[in-house]
């Protein structure tokens, strides 16, 4: 398999002097084109910051971030958002639906910004959700405007999913769902999919496992057999 990213001495410091924050220090590890990881560790170990890095929302104060060839930590502003349109699909803990509009036309917005996008009413069938296309957001449950925000992530295919926490709002049976739409897309797609979770059942259903503590990436387990999400316990 190819590296799809590759970090080498990654390190996150926000603010200055005394009050400096060091939320990521010398981070170094290779992920996988395809491969499931998920994230876990104490709040504050510096998860989320990860993330926002490999996404190109928010830059490293030292160190390489590569995705294949391109070096992300070189990028301008400009490129890094054209790198996060064309390859990144966000998934966060609140779905950040628009009210205003229905599950369809909630997918079809980002697919106006997509090269070869899925349709929306696809890319809603692979989440179950070809029954609820015309309704709106509160005419949804949790799980199923959860599954919503993930149909609106995948419809651009992007080679990376990157998910924050996002059963965290959600209980079991409906969590469970979130995370086999997740699955069935990493399995359909390879897209590169990094889920972040405080849940250690939920962490078995990764490939391999990166422990996070105080900014530093503490330990990487490997999973011969993954669990699936149905038979996790939370
Ligand atoms: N924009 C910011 N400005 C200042 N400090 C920040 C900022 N974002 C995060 N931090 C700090 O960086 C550290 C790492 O935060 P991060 O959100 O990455 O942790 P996390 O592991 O994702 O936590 P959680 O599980 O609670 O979401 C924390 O100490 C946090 O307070």
């Amino acid at each position: 398999m190819t590296a799809s990213f590759s970090l080498r001495g990654v390190n996150k410091q926000y603010g200055k002097g005394a009050t400096a924050v060091h939320a990521l220090s010398d981070v170094s590890v290779d992920i996988q084109d395809g491969e499931l990881l998920m994230l876990v560790g104490p709040s504050g170990s510096g998860k989320s910051t990860l993330l926002n890095i490999l996404g190109g929302l928010d830059h490293a104060t030292s160190g390489e971030v590569r995705f294949r060839d391109a070096l992300l930590t070189a990028m301008s502003d400009r490129d890094l958002t054209a790198y996060r349109r064309r390859h990144v699909g966000f998934i966060f803990q609140f779905y950040n639906l628009i009210p205003s509009l229905t599950a369809h036309e909630n997918v079809d917005l980002v697919r106006e910004i997509a090269d070869n996008p899925l349709s929306a009413a696809d890319a809603l069938a692979l989440v179950g959700l070809t029954g609820r296309m015309d309704h709106f957001p509160a005419q949804l449950s949790g799980g199923e405007q959860q599954r919503v925000a993930v149909a609106r992530a995948i419809a651009k295919r992007p080679a990376i999913l990157l998910c924050d926490e996002p059963t965290g709002a959600l209980d079991l049976q409906t969590g469970a769902q979130v995370l086999e739409a997740l699955s069935e897309i990493n399995r359909l797609y390879k897209s590169t999919t990094l889920i972040i979770t405080h849940n250690a059942d939920i962490a078995r259903m990764g490939a391999r496992v990166v422990r996070f503590a105080d900014g530093r990436v503490r330990e990487i387990e490997t999973n011969a057999t993954p669990a699936k999400p149905f038979e996790l316990v939370w």
